[in-house]
């Protein structure tokens, strides 16, 4: 037998090598069933076993093109010899388990087993695969897509380390107290015999942005290790240790949740044999993002410090926690070990031992230890990936679609340099002009759905806001009663006045009038403002290459819409003063003298009514009878109304005697009607009750009197001599109906003013404008300069997108 021995394992098959110098690739080429004579042995003379399982019944084809190929018998050894340097074929012996030899000479196997022998070395790529990948998105700083990895979760020195250790077979990893895992480690094993014999030297290369906070991406490129991509994180933790923040479970736990939550990573849990397996947080964890035990594998460590008399065996088969990807045991070097520096070597042949000569273990043996875990990894994260590979595939295209679309949207500045860049303006300019009027019109195509804009927003200003606005103003605001008897009295002069006259009505009524103006100068401005949004709301992707471009263009469309404020508001403003230039009487609409005091007549008829009703409920339930009326004291009439069914001499005149109708009355008519005797007869209208009703008692019960005398308080509340109310009354009505006029005219003139002076002309010289003011050579480079946020966002486009292209190529290279 050999001394010196690799032991390797690989799925169900065991090679071992007698001489150590040859490589890996070497068995795995044979195991990937190639001809033994294509093969480049080493000098020397070496001795070959297979230990292999194929199906009982297989029989062996006998052709000659089947020749120089491996068959392996169920449960038989397969030994090769060769002497190198012969031209002889190899031979092959071919035992049981036990050595007897049991057969001899030229075997072969079955083609469809070379063919799957051979697929299965293809997907024995696919982990460079992702490596390479990887590596491409290393180059970026970012992992667009989720990778295949295989993430290490245990608690604190559960012997993660350890296990990476053992698997790499290199003493790498910081030892210490506490918490000695940091940061994410991202470990890429690279098996060298992958690479052409050049590279072929040992090396570990860091692979993360230096001066980053990032996880840390280690590349270890060794023949003594499978092709992997693991990852080691910080152990978890309860209670906070020297410089350890409070709240580190916290931040452990939801760093190692971030990473296993991805659906594509493989979940390595750690947990040491010698602590219940129930309390095992690694598992736990696992538990919360795999429920179903689809993706985590379990590993027991530190199966030799086990208590005397107990073991693992349960776990081990899978019998305590059914784990769909198992349990594998290992045993990695002790605290004592690692302190004497034991070898890796020696460490792996001690653990083989272990497991061999252990009586719970021994039958297992072949299904435990390091070498066997790190090639069921390998094994498993194959498989895992070929299982993505399709759905990496399609999402490494759609990125590829997107970016490349994205690409696109930044402009191309080799083909515009190329371009006459009088062209290039000459399009912005236009496309510009097309869209503002677009915007206008509300034939843009992307019109907003959330919220008005562009030309329904002026719609808007003119129906509802200006509309609403004016429609508050009360015809009679501002104007108190005292106002209007003193521009009666004033526009009498030094006679008593016959007839209300038509002075004091033209008076009162222009700075009614004038009311007009602030709500329609504020419509303006607000059209205004709406123009400028819509400028600012217009820039195309292309345009947005060019902020000084950009910038220029608002400031000449602000400049002409700002040309176009001031004669807009100037309009209105002459509108306004138009209609207080000349008050039209003659207006077909206008109430007129007759109607407006047949208005008035109803009213006060209707007051009169009022009054008397109210006055006999007070009567009814007052307890002291009402005495306040000094008409009714004096013996004159009851009605102590402004009753204009009197004339001044107290004789009835009755309504019958208006004869003006609605609207048909002429001026003269109306102001003719009040013929007076000045202030000879003025009566106070009403004396003031309130004081009476004050000083008189209430019965508890009819406590509402009082209210309702207020009212009648209110009706007649003023001390205006009847005649005096009554030419107050006319001329307010007249106001009412006279501003009514003026205001709907207004507000059909206010919105056409302001989109012909202001909307349609800044429409119609919006390209015009741009043009003149943009369309110069000496200009052009100055406007064409590109935003510099944007340059950098092209390039990294184009970088995102040359490493997509890369995966891409990559993946199909492994498909
Ligand atoms: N005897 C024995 N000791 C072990 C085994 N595995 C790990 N140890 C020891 O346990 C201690 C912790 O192991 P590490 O591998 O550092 O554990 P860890 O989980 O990486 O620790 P942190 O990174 O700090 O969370 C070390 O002293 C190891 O020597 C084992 O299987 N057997």
């Amino acid at each position: 037998m050999t001394t010196d021995i690799s032991t390797y394992a690989f799925n169900h098959t065991m090679i071992r090598v007698k001489d150590p110098k040859i490589s890996l690739k070497f068995y795995e080429e044979i195991l990937g069933m190639k001809k033994i004579n294509e093969l480049d042995f080493p000098e020397g003379k070496f001795t070959l076993y297979f230990l292999a399982y194929v199906r009982k019944d297989e029989t062996l084809p006998k052709s000659d093109a089947e020749k120089n190929a491996y068959a392996f018998s169920r449960e038989g050894v397969l030994e090769l010899t060769h002497n190198y340097g012969t031209e002889s074929d190899p031979e092959f012996h071919y035992h049981d388990g036990n050595k007897e030899p049991r057969g001899f000479g030229h075997i072969a196997i079955r083609v469809d087993n070379i063919e799957a022998a051979c697929k299965r070395d293809k997907m024995n790529d696919l982990i460079p695969v992702v490596n390479k990948l990887q590596d491409v998105f290393n180059s970026i700083g970012s992992d667009t897509i989720d990778l295949p990895q295989i993430i290490v979760v245990g608690s604190q020195s559960s012997g993660k380390s350890s296990v990476l250790e053992n698997i790499v077979q290199r003493d790498f990893l910081p030892r210490g107290n506490g918490i000695v895992t940091r940061r994410p480690l991202v470990l890429q094993l690279v098996n060298i015999t992958d690479f052409d014999d050049e590279n072929s030297e040992e090396y570990g290369e860091f692979l993360h942005s230096p001066n980053k906070k990032s996880p840390i991406h280690l590349k270890i490129r060794s023949s003594k290790v499978l092709n992997l991509t693991l990852v080691d994180l910080p152990g978890l933790t309860k209670i906070p240790v020297g410089d350890q923040p409070t709240d580190i479970e916290k931040q452990t736990r939801n760093l190692i949740l971030d990473y296993i939550n991805k659906p594509n990573s493989l979940i390595l849990a750690v947990s040491p044999a010698n602590v219940d397996l129930v309390n095992s947080e690694s598992l736990k964890l696992a538990k919360q993002v795999d429920p179903e035990g689809k993706r985590t594998i379990g590993v027991l460590t530190k199966l030799d410090l086990m208590d005397a008399g107990t073991n693992a065996l349960e776990v081990l088969t899978g019998r305590v926690l059914p784990l769909k990807l198992g349990f594998i045991g290992v045993v990695n070097r002790s605290q004592q070990d690692i302190t004497s520096s034991k070898p890796m070597d020696e460490a792996l042949k001690s653990e083989l031992d272990f497991f061999k000569n252990h009586p719970a273990y021994k039958n297992i043996a072949s299904r435990c230890g390091t070498p066997f875990l790190a090639k069921t990894l390998n094994n498993i994260l194959m498989n895992h990936i070929r299982e993505r590979l399709p759905e990496m595939k399609a999402r490494i295209n759609s990125l590829i679609t997107q970016t490349h679309q994205e690409l696109l949207s930044y402009g191309d500045p080799t083909l515009e340099e190329k371009a006459d860049r009088g062209i290039v303006i000459l399009k912005i300019l236009t496309k510009f002009s097309a869209d503002y009027i677009s915007s206008i019109d509300g034939t843009i195509l992307d019109v907003s759905t959330k919220e008005l804009c562009g030309g329904a927003r002026i719609y808007y200003t003119f129906n509802n806001v200006y509309g609403a606005a004016l429609e508050s103003i009360s015809p009679c605001s501002d104007l108190t009663i005292q106002d209007i008897r003193t521009a009666i009295r004033n526009s009498t002069g030094p006679k008593p006045s016959l007839f209300v006259p038509e002075i004091a009505f033209e008076l009162l009524v222009k700075p009614q009038v004038r009311l007009l103006e602030p709500p329609s100068q504020r419509c303006v401005e607000r059209v205004y403002e709406e123009l400028i949004k819509i400028c600012h709301n217009c820039g195309s992707l292309e345009l947005s290459r060019y902020p000084r471009l950009h910038a220029k263009i608002i400031e000449i469309v602000s400049d002409l819409l700002r040309e176009r404020l001031v004669p807009t508001s100037e309009y209105v403003k002459s509108l306004i003063s138009i209609e207080s230039a000349y008050i039209n009487t003659n207006h077909p609409d206008f109430i007129g003298g007759g109607a407006a005091i047949s208005e008035i007549i109803r009213r006060n008829e209707k007051k009169r009514r009022e009054f008397e009703k109210l006055n006999r409920r007070v009567n009814d339930h007052r307890i002291f009878p009402l005495q306040s009326n000094p008409a009714k004291d004096d013996g004159q009439d009851t009605a102590s109304l402004p009753d204009i069914h009197k004339d001044s001499s107290g004789s009835s005149s009755g309504s019958r005697d208006f004869t003006f109708q609605n609207g048909n009355t002429s001026r003269d008519s109306f102001l003719t009607y009040f013929f007076g005797s000045g202030n000879k007869n003025d009566r106070t209208v009403l004396p003031d009750q309130s004081t009476h009703v004050r000083s008189g008692t209430y019965s508890k019960s009819e406590i509402d009197i009082a209210e309702l005398e207020k009212k009648l308080d209110n009706v007649y509340n003023s001390s205006l001599t009847e005649r005096e109310e009554m030419e107050t009354q006319l001329i307010k009505s007249l106001i009412t109906s006279y501003f009514n006029i003026v205001r709907k005219t207004i507000q059909d003139l206010v919105p056409k003013t302001v989109m012909h002076l202001l909307v349609n002309h800044s429409k119609d010289n919006v390209q015009i404008r741009l043009v003149e003011g943009l369309y110069k050579e000496e200009l052009f480079s100055e406007l064409l300069q590109e935003d510099e946020n944007l340059t950098s966002e092209r390039q990294k486009c184009k970088t995102m997108l040359e490493v997509y292209r890369k995966a891409s190529e990559i993946m199909n290279e492994a498909m």
